[in-house]
């Protein structure tokens, strides 16, 4: 039987507003797996994947990530699995002046004995990991490039450098192409699926563009309004259903045979 990554049983997330961006989510996934997140905006794409990042803890239910409760386990013990833990964000959170080079190797801060992650943010600890990942994403010309020098889909890619240098158990992408051209789009998607494979990590990705979804992944959870509406194999989401997933309150449908929403 293959580990397990994440289960939820019941899960509800509500943000301090008041606001329930997730009700009763029932989902699992194993090591190895990779799943597209799919749904419009603001069905709780983002929550969900920091509820499984264990960035934000559920209002209600129970969950488990890499086999452990996050909430009841000490300081220490959650620090470690979120060391585990690798998230992409939808805009990389990268100090405008810093250094690409340094950036990548932030990957690794919660791994690093404090000095050695100390060290890494004033002198390179190691140059030919941070090398290799931005090789696999066409970007290896840039190491010690300012951020601030990059473009929206460069800076995307030092983002999704960073987590393949984490080399985490569990790989989470919210939105990790939306700045690049549908080229780079398949290019960073094939080396995120590629580096999970590798490794046997599960790796959850949230994904406007349900083309890219449906052609790179084999399992797809359709959210809608907060909840689960679908969870299936890629080669069971009719457009009939993509139609009924982004049907939208204004009634504003996407046009036929359009899978790119
Ligand atoms: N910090 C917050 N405080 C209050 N409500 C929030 C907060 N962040 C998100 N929400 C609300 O929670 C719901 C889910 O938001 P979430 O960001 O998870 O959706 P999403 O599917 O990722 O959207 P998008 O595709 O636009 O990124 C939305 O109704 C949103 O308005």
């Amino acid at each position: 039987m293959r580990k397990a990554a994440f289960l939820f049983k019941q899960v509800s997330f509500s943000h301090s507003n008041g606001k329930e961006a997730l009700k009763n989510i029932n989902i699992s996934a194993s090591a190895g797996e990779s799943i597209a997140i799919i749904g419009s905006s603001g069905s709780g794409k983002t929550s969900l994947l920091n509820l499984i990042a264990t960035s934000l803890r559920p209002s209600a239910g129970s969950l488990s990530v890499l086999n452990v409760d996050p909430w009841v386990i000490s300081k220490r013990d959650l620090r470690s699995l979120r060391s585990k833990i690798g998230l992409v964000h939808q805009a990389a959170p990268i100090p405008p002046r810093q250094r690409v080079i340094t950036a990548v190797l932030a990957g690794r801060l919660g791994q690093w004995p404090l000095w050695k992650s100390l060290l890494s943010l004033i002198y390179p600890v190691d140059i030919d990991g941070p090398q290799l990942c931005l090789q696999k994403l066409d970007l290896a010309d840039r190491l010690f490039d300012r951020c601030d020098r990059l473009s929206g889909g460069q800076l995307q890619r030092v983002g999704v450098a960073r987590v393949l240098y984490q080399a985490p158990h569990l790989l989470l992408a919210d939105e990790p192409v939306s700045a690049m051209d549908p080229v780079l789009s398949d290019l960073t998607i094939q080396c995120l699926l590629e580096d999970a494979r590798t490794r046997d990590a599960c790796f959850v990705a949230s994904l406007h563009a349900v083309d890219i979804a449906l052609r790179w992944f084999p399992r797809i959870i359709g959210l809608r309004d907060g909840e689960v509406f679908f969870d299936l194999p890629a080669s069971e989401v009719s457009e009939s259903l993509l139609q009924q997933l982004y049907e939208s309150e204004r009634g504003v449908l996407p046009k036929q045979g359009s899978t790119n929403i």
